[in-house]
């Protein structure tokens, strides 16, 4: 493993060049000499020791998991040619004969909250048994995993079709498969939904594609549209009460498909081609190659092996990630009661991450303790 002097130097991680409670840097990156070296260097049993001269003299020792977590010559982690991350397990309509699926229960230990976000990171959904069938519960259950996300739709939101909100949600119609909130700068991480009664009809069965294996799909046999959805940004709106026009920012939106710009991964899909909006920003001469990628997309979106359909109870909620699960339902008759949540993104990584360190089988027991000083200073991931 390669690694520059400076970059050593920056990143010691003893307690006077990085803040063991806050995990800030301490050191004054821009005091550090461009062309430091090292007086010594040598390999202790728990990590490298450096000594750096003066006018700066100091002693750095870097844990040699630390090093092999952020080795970057060689990366530690291998560009993954525009596959997914390998921890995500990819589905399609085959997953209705095991999905995903918690007790509300097992949500309210932390134990059972581990494994809940753990199946939602891995498979981007999840079903929640015997929640109960109210708002308030619904509530509970989101407050498990962190900051509600409040919009103009409300903080623990209510819909049936009464328009109550100027969105076709709040109507009987069918929606395609779609992520929500395109019309965000950011859309939200997680959407927990919850049909809280339906009654005098039928029909309002939810959809459910994971966009990762669409996308991987579309790239596999139609590279060249897959790059367009991965480049032509595409502007989305809500403008459908007087109180809001909420437009994503840059205008010009962003693309269907966003990558990782290290390892090329796919990270996000944000699709929902009815809040979309005037594509007055196309390049003339890719159209018509536009709209056919879109049309196999939605094609791909639409076969019967990417589609799984589940009929939604009073006491089954879902949970899906809005940056790769599109959703959607079926139309229906009758009085249908819909509650559900947005949850912050980084509010579900942070509290899996903080889950992991207490129950993760593979976790990482690094000797976390500052040589120097005895006290832990580090973790492995910072
Ligand atoms: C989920 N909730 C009922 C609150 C809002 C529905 C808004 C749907 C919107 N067209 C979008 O795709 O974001
Ligand atoms: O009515 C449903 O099942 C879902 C509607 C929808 O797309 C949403 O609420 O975001
Ligand atoms: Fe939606």
């Amino acid at each position: 493993m390669v690694s520059h002097n400076i970059w050593l130097r920056d990143h010691c991680r003893c307690s006077e060049c990085f803040h063991p409670v806050t995990k800030q840097r301490l050191v004054n990156t821009f005091d550090i000499p461009a062309d430091i070296a090292p007086l010594s260097v040598e390999s202790k049993q728990y990590g490298l020791e450096v000594t750096w001269p003066a006018p700066a003299p100091h002693t750095s020792i870097y844990p040699w998991l630390w090093l092999q977590e952020h080795s970057y010559d060689p990366p530690a982690r291998p560009k993954l040619e525009n596959a997914t991350d390998p921890e995500k397990v990819l589905w399609g309509s085959n997953i209705a004969q095991n999905p995903p699926t918690v007790t509300f229960e097992e949500a309210m230990t932390d134990q059972g909250l581990f494994e809940w976000l753990s199946k939602v990171d891995k498979f981007g959904l999840c079903l929640i048994t015997g929640v109960p069938p109210t708002t308030e519960g619904t509530e509970k259950l989101s407050e498990r995993i962190g900051f509600i996300r409040e919009t103009k739709y409300g903080k623990l939101w209510e819909m049936t079709a009464d328009l109550a909100m100027g969105d076709t949600a709040y109507t009987n119609v069918a929606l395609g498969a779609h992520t929500d909130n395109t019309y965000f700068t950011d859309p939200s991480g997680l959407q927990l939904l919850h049909v809280l009664s339906h009654t005098g009809g039928t029909g309002g069965k939810t959809l459910l594609v994971d966009g990762f294996h669409v996308a991987a799909t579309l790239k596999e046999r139609h590279p060249e549209s897959y790059t367009l959805l991965s480049t032509v940004p595409i502007p989305a709106h809500a403008a459908g009460d007087d109180g809001g026009i909420y437009q994503a920012s840059p205008k010009s939106g962003y693309p269907t498909l966003s990558h990782d710009l290290v390892t090329r991964e796919l990270y996000q899909v944000r699709w929902n081609n009815n809040d979309r909006s005037v594509m007055d920003h196309l390049d003339p001469k890719i159209v018509e190659e536009w709209y056919e990628a879109i049309r196999i997309w939605n094609r791909l979106l639409k076969s019967a092996d990417s589609e799984y359909w589940v009929q939604l109870s009073p006491g089954t909620a879902l949970i899906v990630n809005n940056h790769r699960v599109l959703h959607g339902r079926s139309s229906f008759t009758g009085r249908r009661w819909v509650c559900g949540s947005y949850i912050v993104f980084d509010e579900f990584k942070s509290k899996l991450a903080v889950l992991k360190e207490r129950f993760d089988p593979d976790r990482v027991t690094a000797d976390t303790r500052d040589p120097s000083s005895g006290s832990s200073v580090w973790s492995p991931a910072l």
